[in-house]
């Protein structure tokens, strides 16, 4: 419409100019005029364009306030197996806020150099045990291509800055370790048998006799610990995480997903079970996209949710699905403001960084063939690019392979250039492999804890957090209910940990909002924090004194330490 209106515009300043009495100035004026007014038509037409692309792509504000029965924050696979569960018992008017372009969360499929990887959750944890974890049961009627993992061939495959190393020198490390790691296995179950207090992993290393610290031997170290919890044993709960409950209920084996279509096609499937499709995508009003929810109102009356694009929501309840590291951030805020005894255990928790660094190359220079799948390097800087994998088994001829990195090198390598990394990477495999290797092609670094949408990886179970606190970090606070990954007792850190978590919390929820009877947070709070709570569902200024009171008796805990310790020191 702009367009057909500008050569009429134009004749009629053509028009004007034909009538005379028009100087040289004049026309000038009238040549800049028509130019200008060109121009401004441009700019115009091509906004008029943008905001029509943009529209269609990025939904509009919802300034009126939009209503729904539960609205669920995030769209990770607890949260889609949340909505499945209370659309499977009847509630359909549900509404799903996620924060970027797509469902899955840090189940998060890439194409790379011409094959699909996954930046987030690779393997099905826990496969072939007495009970069936229901992620491999989805693998298999999904049908996803998959590859058992065989972690110990990595004895035969061990290098340091002096190339390969011997496999009877590794295994001689290994032997002492495994013993290690069986003693903490037994102390571990003792201890929670014997209602014992929790120690780290390091601790009972130190029982043992026996605490890694050759670069061989703290890599190996590595390899057992901080691949699997991402931290490493000085902070891992014992208790907690020895034995392994996913590895105990579910099978020792792991099966590694490379499939064209993602590990992600797990969710997919799931949400097409209950959302609907038009021409076999999801299109679904009750999955919203680009909703960044920054702020929760919640009181007994229930909620309400507002967004970074200015869009209110409301509902009787909410579902919080986001990950430990935004829950810790302060992404969301959340009035009033969560009660001290949620936020402490929140709090103490840990969001963990694991991330795999991915290359590739003109062509492969690491062996292949049966057992070589995995690789150590052991530096004398415990976690420097200690673990490889090659994909030459999933993609032959990709030459692709990626390195795993966790904790303080996750976060070290964040905040450095993609050049710079490689460069690091180049140095180590120059030393496993002789000087002659070619550069990389190509290197694809994930940001994970800089991410405001996940601030780490998943979590990990520390010291200094029991059971009472997480049943806490499981709680529902008033009408907010929250699960992920980070809420599953037994499987935190898994993809079987948060899909649980999704249909429990779903169903305590069903079960308040049917029968009325919401008692979840009777049995986790003790009778004091009870009183607290009724006073802070009633009083939002009440909570705020609450967290004051904390602040301030946690400042004066540590002046008086300062104190002591001033004193014990004087000469
Ligand atoms: C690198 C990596 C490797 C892993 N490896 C494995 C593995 O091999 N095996 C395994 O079992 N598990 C693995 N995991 C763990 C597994 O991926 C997670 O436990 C699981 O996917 C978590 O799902 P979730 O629903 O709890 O959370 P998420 O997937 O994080 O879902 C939460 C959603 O909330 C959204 N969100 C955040 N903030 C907001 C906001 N303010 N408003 C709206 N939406 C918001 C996020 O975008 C996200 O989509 C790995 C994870 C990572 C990152």
């Amino acid at each position: 419409m702009l367009l057909d209106s500008a050569p009429a515009l134009l004749c009629r300043q053509e028009r004007e100019r034909a009538r005379g009495g028009a100087g040289r100035k004049r026309m000038d004026w009238n040549r800049k005029s028509i130019f200008s007014v060109r121009l401004l038509l441009v700019f115009i037409f091509s906004t008029a364009v943008w905001l029509l692309g943009r529209a269609q792509s990025i939904p509009a504000p919802d300034i009126e306030p939009k209503s729904a029965s539960v609205i669920i924050v995030g769209a990770g696979i607890s949260a889609i197996a949340a909505a499945k569960t209370l659309s499977d018992n009847g509630v359909k008017d549900f509404l799903i806020l996620e924060a970027t372009d797509r469902i899955g969360g840090r189940m998060r499929t890439e194409e790379f150099a011409g094959i699909t990887i996954e930046l987030g959750a690779n393997w099905v944890e826990g496969v072939h045990g007495s009970q069936l974890n229901p992620i491999w049961k989805f693998a298999q009627d999904f049908k996803l291509r998959t590859f058992l993992s065989d972690f110990s061939n990595t004895t035969y495959n061990s290098y340091d800055n002096n190339g390969y190393i011997r496999p009877s020198v590794v295994n001689a490390s290994f032997d002492i370790l495994a013993s290690g790691v069986n003693y903490a296995s037994n102390l571990g179950t003792s201890l929670t048998t014997h209602h014992e207090e929790d120690v780290s992993i390091l601790t009972a290393q130190r029982l043992f006799g026996s605490v890694p610290s050759t670069p061989l031997e703290m890599t190996l170290d590595w390899q057992n610990y901080d691949f699997e919890f991402a931290e490493p044993p000085r902070i891992t709960s014992l208790k907690n995480t020895q034995p392994n409950p996913t590895f105990v209920n579910f099978g020792n084996d792991e099966y590694f997903v490379a499939d064209p279509r993602g590990y992600t096609y797990i969710v997919q499937r799931l949400a097409e079970e209950f959302l609907t499709q038009q021409k076999g995508k999801i299109q679904d009003s009750r999955l919203q996209f680009h909703k960044v929810v920054r702020k929760i109102q919640y009181s007994q009356h229930g909620v309400r949710l507002v967004t970074e694009d200015g869009s209110i929501y409301t509902s009787k309840f909410a579902i919080v699905t986001v990950s430990l590291g935004v829950l810790q951030s302060n992404l969301i805020e959340f009035q009033p403001v969560l009660p001290f005894w949620k936020v402490e255990p929140l709090y103490k928790f840990d969001m963990a960084i694991y991330t795999k660094i991915f290359l590739k190359f003109r062509y492969k220079f690491w062996p292949t063939g049966e057992g070589t799948e995995f690789f150590l390097y052991a530096s004398e800087r415990r976690g420097y690019y200690p673990y490889w994998q090659h994909l030459e088994n999933e993609y032959p001829g990709s030459n692709i392979i990626f390195v795993t990195v966790t904790d303080d090198e996750s976060r070290r390598i964040e905040q450095q250039s993609d050049d710079e990394t490689k460069a690091e990477i180049m140095v180590v495999l120059r030393h496993m492999f002789g000087s002659a290797i070619p550069e990389a092609e190509a290197i694809l670094v994930p940001i994970w804890w800089k991410n405001r949408f996940f601030g780490g990886t998943y979590s990990n179970w520390p010291i200094g957090v029991d059971t009472h606190d997480f049943h806490k970090i499981q709680a529902p606070v008033g009408p907010l209910y929250f699960c992920g990954e980070h809420t599953s007792q037994l499987y935190n850190g898994y993809v079987h940990g948060a899909y649980l978590t999704g249909i429990n919390t779903a169903e305590a929820l069903l079960k308040c909002k049917k029968s009325g009877n919401c008692t979840y947070k009777a049995s986790v709070l003790t009778s004091n924090e009870q009183r607290h709570e009724q006073k802070s569902s009633e009083c939002a200024a009440f909570v705020k004194q609450e967290r004051e009171q904390a602040r301030v008796a946690w400042s004066n805990k540590l002046s008086t330490m300062q104190e002591e310790l001033d004193h014990e020191c004087k000469p």
